[in-house]
């Protein structure tokens, strides 16, 4: 498998703040791995969304994404390397009110100027992954947050983009709205070989990834692997860590 990710010694301290918010952070994300981060709050999480996606640098380290140095980009470039490579899922869902989730879901193609068929087909496929086949004429008002979070991780993955962010992307959802999702994208990822970073504190989210981060106060405390674990054991490890890392703040 590629090495879609690798970050290597990444340290951010933001401006009055004492404590490095990343403190040489290293690791790698293979093709087609979903991989977890989770912490405390303050342990750098957003932080090493923000650098890694290219909305904020790093004031040292490198971070390739497909051997492309991302912090080296300069604006242009960077925002035009979002646009071909990267897919985003935040936990408010950010649809356009006004398009319906058809044309929500076609967003990134129609902005890459993809054809009207190539657009149709991608659409029609990514509504099947996650589900929303039948909502597909309606607008984001007409749905529930379940479905817009599913219309959601849809659009961030229509253009198949090598790797995809997402921030808490359960963290508005009710269990039954979360697993479908959950069920939706780990499915997507499988098939697909998006690579998949997913921050968020929901150890129940964090099930269906294949490797946990856990971060506290800038650095990489602790790491856990499904390693062809069963859904139920590897839920029971993340409690077990998660609440071992609690213990220690
Ligand atoms: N814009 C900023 N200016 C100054 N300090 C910041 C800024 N953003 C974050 N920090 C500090 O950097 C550290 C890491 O913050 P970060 O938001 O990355 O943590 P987090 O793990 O995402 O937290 P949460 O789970 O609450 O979102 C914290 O000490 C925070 O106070």
């Amino acid at each position: 498998m590629h090495t879609v990710l690798k970050v290597k010694d990444v340290t951010k301290t933001y401006k009055r703040q004492g404590n490095p918010a990343l403190n040489r952070v290293s690791f790698e994300a293979k093709e087609g791995e979903f991989l977890g981060i989770m912490g405390a709050s303050g342990s750098g999480k957003t932080t090493l969304l923000n650098v890694l996606s290219t909305i904020d640098r790093p004031d040292r380290g490198e971070i390739f994404i497909h051997n492309i140095n991302v912090p080296k980009l300069n604006h242009a470039q960077a925002a035009d390397f979002r646009k071909r490579n990267l897919g985003f899922i935040f936990q408010e869902y950010f649809l356009l009110d006004s398009l319906t989730v058809r044309e929500n879901i076609a967003v990134p193609l129609t902005l890459l100027h993809w054809t009207a068929e190539e657009i149709e087909r991608e659409t029609e496929a990514l509504a099947e992954a996650f589900e929303i086949s039948s909502q597909l004429e309606k607008y984001p008002s007409e749905l529930s947050g379940g479905q817009c979070q599913r219309a959601a991780a849809a659009r961030a993955m229509v253009k198949r983009p090598p790797l995809i962010f997402a921030d808490e992307p359960t963290g508005a959802l009710d269990s039954g709205s979360s697993r479908d999702l959950m069920t939706a994208l780990a499915n997507v990822n499988q098939r697909s070989g998006t690579t998949i970073l997913m921050v968020t504190h929901d150890p129940y989210a964090a099930s269906y990834t294949d490797r946990i981060l856990y971060f506290k106060d800038g650095c990489i405390h602790a790491a856990l692997e499904r390693n062809g674990q069963e859904w139920g054991d590897f839920y029971e490890c993340i409690l077990r860590e998660t609440a071992r890392q609690d213990k220690k703040r």
